[in-house]
């Protein structure tokens, strides 16, 4: 059985002082820092790119980094951000021409490297690469920004690429994101996932150590 792991998502952190802001989350018992890309192209927002995740790095942040490309094409944001202090790189299979070689890409550079699955977007893109990822991501609102609500058809995919996973036998993180709060985890974590994005929930509350904690009281009780 792995541990639960929880993902605050920066795209709601106070990017004024975000090296602090990372520092408290992290504090408060976070345990992966989770960096959303978008590069108003692939998604209708425009993010943050390798430097600031070097300047996280450089900043004394030692936690993974987990780095959800929202950008297309993504090959040379992947070569980028491996050298910036990515841990984990995860992108959208409708964002390369060239699965498999994008995958490898990330592998080669040094990361756990994940697909990223859209609200609508079918997981036949998993059939053939499934040795080759260390995370499965899958969307629970469409990508783009923080603070919407959680798409409940996303639990029975949940289910599905639960069954895949064990079905294949490879260590794949399952991981969720967008709408996560305190009072919908559990029913997530039942559905299946074990790694949980959070932004607007943590962020916007004044005491990140109370959510966190929170969402660990709720995961406590899922018999997973
Ligand atoms: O990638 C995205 C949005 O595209 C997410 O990571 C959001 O940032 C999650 O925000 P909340 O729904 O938790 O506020």
């Amino acid at each position: 059985m792995r541990p639960f792991l929880i993902a605050p998502s920066i795209l709601s952190a106070d990017f004024a002082r975000l090296g602090e802001d990372v520092d408290a989350v992290l504090n408060a018992g976070a345990d992966v820092v989770h960096f959303d890309v978008m590069d108003n192209h692939y998604v209708p927002n425009l993010t943050i790119g390798p430097m600031v995740c070097k300047a996280l790095r450089d900043y004394g942040v030692t936690a993974e980094i987990d780095v959800h490309l929202m950008v297309k094409p993504v090959d040379r944001m992947i070569v980028d951000f491996a050298k910036a202090g990515a841990s984990i790189i995860t992108f959208h299979p409708e964002a390369t021409e060239h699965l498999d070689r994008s995958l490898q890409l990330i592998k080669e550079s040094g990361c756990k490297a994940g697909l990223v699955f859209n609200p609508g977007t079918p997981l036949h893109c998993l059939d053939h690469v499934m040795d080759k990822l260390d995370v499965i991501l899958l969307m629970s609102v469409n990508p783009g920004f923080g603070g919407q609500s959680f798409i409940p058809s996303t639990l029975d995919k949940l289910k599905q690429v639960k069954k895949l996973i064990d079905d294949s036998g490879y260590d794949i993180r399952l991981q969720v994101d967008g709408g996560v709060k305190v009072d919908n985890i559990a029913e997530i974590a039942a559905a299946g996932a074990d790694m949980f994005v959070a932004g607007s929930a943590i962020f916007n509350k004044p005491d990140y150590k109370a959510v966190i904690d929170e969402m660990r009281s709720e995961l406590a009780k899922v018999d997973e």
